[in-house]
């Protein structure tokens, strides 16, 4: 039996509810917040979110409150659910209801381009430690759609704190969504923004037409240049051979439900990146990634030429399919090398 717990979801969106779901079947009281007054007023009335989620039942413990003020009082976890983009624009607005020291976990997955910062590290900046207890986060590979309809799904938590993430274990597992700790924050984070980016380039191999060869090249390739940078930026190696680095990679570039994914697909059949975006109406958050992960390359000195390639079909115009050319002529590379190097990278714990 677990101790009940009031947690403020901040964030609406399909992640945010999807969690939502699993809080509330785990019997905590959910307070999510979201702007959009006709969404909130749909999952008070009829515990749904149609736009999102279509077709699921929310549990009765999760309450929609459009004020940030309602749904932070007395809680004992907040949790960030919105975009990478929104976290400075939000968090700011939430600071004066914290009035006490609290939990706060994030669960999205992006870089910032303009400061490449972790999103653990924006919060720090945005959060003072008067306001903050622990930050932790959680990742891996989970699709909101699959969550929602209680499929089988495992998520890695992490943080500076890992008594902390333990009790975050504790508030989200349950037979239907296993979650497992990994002390390895750098790791995490960096795992679950990077992939973004191969899922893109999925999308568009699959939109160019090519099949399960060029998938499984981008998946194994790009493992190793995620891995790559961030063993530089001191990520253990190991990291990304769990659930937030080769596990996520796979349910990204697999799977229709990847935003992602989609979006590449659209890229790669010859759509422009503005009507894309305006199509999705969802994030796609390995767009701002790619940007914030190119310059990380750059300053790191590490090469990465799948993440190259996109930023360069993205923000330069290449046409994809010269840009597949161009990184299938690159000179020879001998794998193991490659592999050995990952692992004597800069990995610093
Ligand atoms: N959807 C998934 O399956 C999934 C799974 C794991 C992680 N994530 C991550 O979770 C994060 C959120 O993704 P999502 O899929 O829920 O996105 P979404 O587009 O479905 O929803 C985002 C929500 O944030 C709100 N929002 C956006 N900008 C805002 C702003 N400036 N101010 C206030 N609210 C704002 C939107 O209104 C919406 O309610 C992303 O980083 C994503 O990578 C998503
Ligand atoms: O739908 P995507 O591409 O944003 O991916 C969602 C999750 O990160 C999958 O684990």
């Amino acid at each position: 039996m677990k101790i009940q717990k009031t947690v403020a979801m901040i964030g609406a969106g399909s992640w945010g509810t999807a969690l939502s779901l699993v809080l509330g079947d785990n019997g905590h009281t959910v307070r999510i917040w979201g702007k959009d007054e006709k969404n909130i007023a749909e999952i008070n009335n009829l515990h749904q979110n149609n736009k999102y989620l279509p077709g699921i039942t929310l549990p009765k413990e999760v309450v929609g409150t459009t004020s940030l003020e309602e749904s932070v009082r007395n809680v004992d976890f907040i949790i960030l659910a919105i975009p990478t983009k929104a976290m400075r624009e939000v968090i700011p607005q939430l600071l004066p209801y914290i009035n006490e020291p609290k939990t706060i976990i994030h669960v999205s997955k992006g870089i910032e381009p303009e400061t490449l910062m972790r999103i653990s590290e924006i919060i720090e900046e945005e959060i003072p430690e008067s306001k903050r207890k622990s930050i932790v986060v959680l990742s891996g590979p989970s699709h909101a759609e699959e969550v929602s309809l209680r499929h089988p799904t495992t998520v890695t938590v992490s943080s500076k704190n890992m008594t902390e993430a333990e009790l975050v274990q504790d508030l989200f597992i349950n037979h239907n969504f296993r979650v497992y700790t990994n002390p390895d924050l750098i790791g995490v984070e960096i795992g679950g923004a990077l992939k973004n980016i191969i899922a893109v380039c999925a999308g568009i191999a699959d939109g160019l037409g090519f099949g399960d060869n060029a998938k499984a090249a981008l998946i194994t390739r790009g493992l190793a240049e995620m891995a790559r940078l961030g063993t530089r930026m001191g990520a253990n190696p190991l990291t990304f051979a769990g659930l937030t680095g080769i596990g996520d990679l796979i349910v990204t570039c697999t799977s229709v439900h990847s935003r992602n994914w989609r979006a590449g697909n659209m890229l790669g059949k010859g759509q422009v990146l503005d009507e894309v975006l305006a199509q999705m109406g969802m994030v796609v958050e390995g767009i701002r990634t790619t940007k914030a992960a190119h310059q990380l390359s750059e300053k790191y000195g590490v090469t990465m030429p799948i993440t190259n390639a996109l930023f360069q079909i993205l923000f330069n115009d290449q046409d994809a399919k010269a840009a597949v050319e161009s990184l299938m002529a690159r000179g020879k590379t001998n794998e193991m090398e490659d592999l050995i190097n990952i692992l004597a990278s800069q990995y610093i714990e």
